[in-house]
């Protein structure tokens, strides 16, 4: 059955008014949210306590979670797990991967990745003090830099300020034939894009659920290990949970078996619980249709927006093969302008130094919504208001 867009938007509970152009930073409140929350809250924490454990199977949600995500990532049933911050992923997998590469020293990367994913290369390579370094050209430039010296190859799929989005399949068939483990970044993707991390034999994969998931604020991190590779990964953040019998309270370690063991402390039930209920949503989701609608509203978007703004110039690469599921322009005072949009209900944001970013999220946004913000913002640019002292002045979260 295609996908209905009309009764994935109906799921969301969206302020009146408010145009919502960046669920790729933090998607809505799904609507079944508010009294799941308060159903867990009340029944399982209040009545169950500690029993809930058991009873609401509060333990083995990271891993029944992992399994809707990997649906929805391409991803194998029982090689996803959920739990930590995207960081934390991030940390395990690539240092998970180097193990897997121990006579290499080199982690390629590129100049666009999100900056928490280098600083955490730059933290695991100071702690393992082995003489690995960190490689980070260009984006355009990362498959001229493969070669048998690389260990870990370590890209965001989905540029977080452009939009580009690398060619995940020529990258990683490219790295397994020079014998380098991959590691991909999906924060930007899981959601937007259409994926098949197990046809394509992707060795890891992470990402979060507060973007284009709709998790929710400090919903969890989740990671995906190919699993033939799954036993043979030998975790550095060896938490009790992903033991292979936490309640032995055994002095030492022992792996549990695949992407169990990457799990590391008690799982954050709360926001698994408002977790559950976007996953509810994207149950009805085909990721063919998700992907193929994302593409005909981004188009119209740029569309839109080309016709009516000569100010801005697009920072998104046109051809739709190449972009995930965000539009960004580029404008001098782009911050300025984005605070004077976002002060007339359009909400999309600004990263520096320039960029006007607009996630498009085809489960509750439609022609409409993007054809009344290109107005707003042509109408901005044009009568030039946002050129007024608040909307010059910083917020501190961007
Ligand atoms: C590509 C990418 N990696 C890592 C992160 C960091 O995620 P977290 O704050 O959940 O650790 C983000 C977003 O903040 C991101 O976009
Ligand atoms: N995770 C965020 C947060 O806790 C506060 C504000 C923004 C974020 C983000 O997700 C930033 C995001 N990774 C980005 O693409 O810019």
């Amino acid at each position: 059955m295609p996908t209905d867009f009309n009764a994935t938007r109906a799921a969301f509970d969206l302020p009146e008014g408010v145009i919502y152009l960046d669920g790729n930073s933090l998607g809505p409140l799904p609507r079944g949210a508010v009294d799941r929350l308060a159903q867990v809250a009340r029944d399982e924490w209040g009545q169950h306590l500690i029993r809930a454990w058991n009873s609401a199977g509060w333990m083995d949600q990271p891993d029944m979670i992992g399994d809707r995500i990997a649906r929805l990532i391409g991803a194998d049933p029982g090689s996803v797990t959920v739990g930590d911050t995207l960081s934390v992923k991030v940390f395990q997998a690539l240092s998970a991967a180097l193990e897997l590469a121990p006579d290499r020293k080199i982690i390629l990367s590129d100049n666009g990745n999100f900056p928490s994913d280098l600083y955490m290369a730059q933290g695991l390579i100071g702690a393992l003090d082995r003489g690995h370094r960190l490689v980070t050209p260009a984006p355009q430039e990362v498959e001229a830099h493969l070669s048998e010296d690389v260990a870990v190859l370590m890209l965001t799929e989905v540029d977080y300020r452009t939009g580009r989005r690398h060619d995940m399949a020529r990258l990683t068939r490219r790295a397994q034939e020079l014998g380098i483990v991959t590691v991909w970044d999906l924060a930007h993707s899981a959601g937007a894009v259409d994926l098949d991390i197990a046809g394509l034999g992707v060795d890891f994969a992470v990402g979060c659920t507060y973007k284009f998931l709709n998790g929710g604020p400090g919903a969890p991190g989740f990671i995906a290990v190919r699993p033939d590779l799954a036993d043979r990964v030998r975790p550095s953040l060896s938490g009790w949970l992903g033991h292979e019998a936490p309640f032995a309270f055994d002095q030492d370690y022992r792996p549990a078996e695949g992407v169990r063991r990457l799990r590391v402390g008690t799982p954050p039930v709360l926001a698994m619980a408002a977790l559950e209920t976007a996953l509810d949503v994207w149950d009805r989701v085909d990721m063919a249709d998700l992907r193929d609608r994302s593409l005909a509203l981004s188009s119209h978007f740029i569309d839109a927006v080309e016709a009516q703004c000569p100010d801005v110039t697009l920072a998104t690469p046109r051809d739709p093969a190449a972009r995930g599921s965000q539009v960004s322009f580029r404008h001098p005072q782009g911050y300025a302008v984005m605070q004077a949009l976002i002060a007339e209900g359009v909400i999309g944001d600004f990263r520096a130094p320039d960029i006007l970013r607009f996630g498009i999220t085809p489960l509750f946004i439609d022609e409409g919504d993007l054809d009344r913000a290109a107005g707003i913002l042509a109408r901005i640019l044009k009568d030039g208001s946002w050129d007024r002292p608040e909307f010059h002045r910083r917020v501190a979260v961007t």
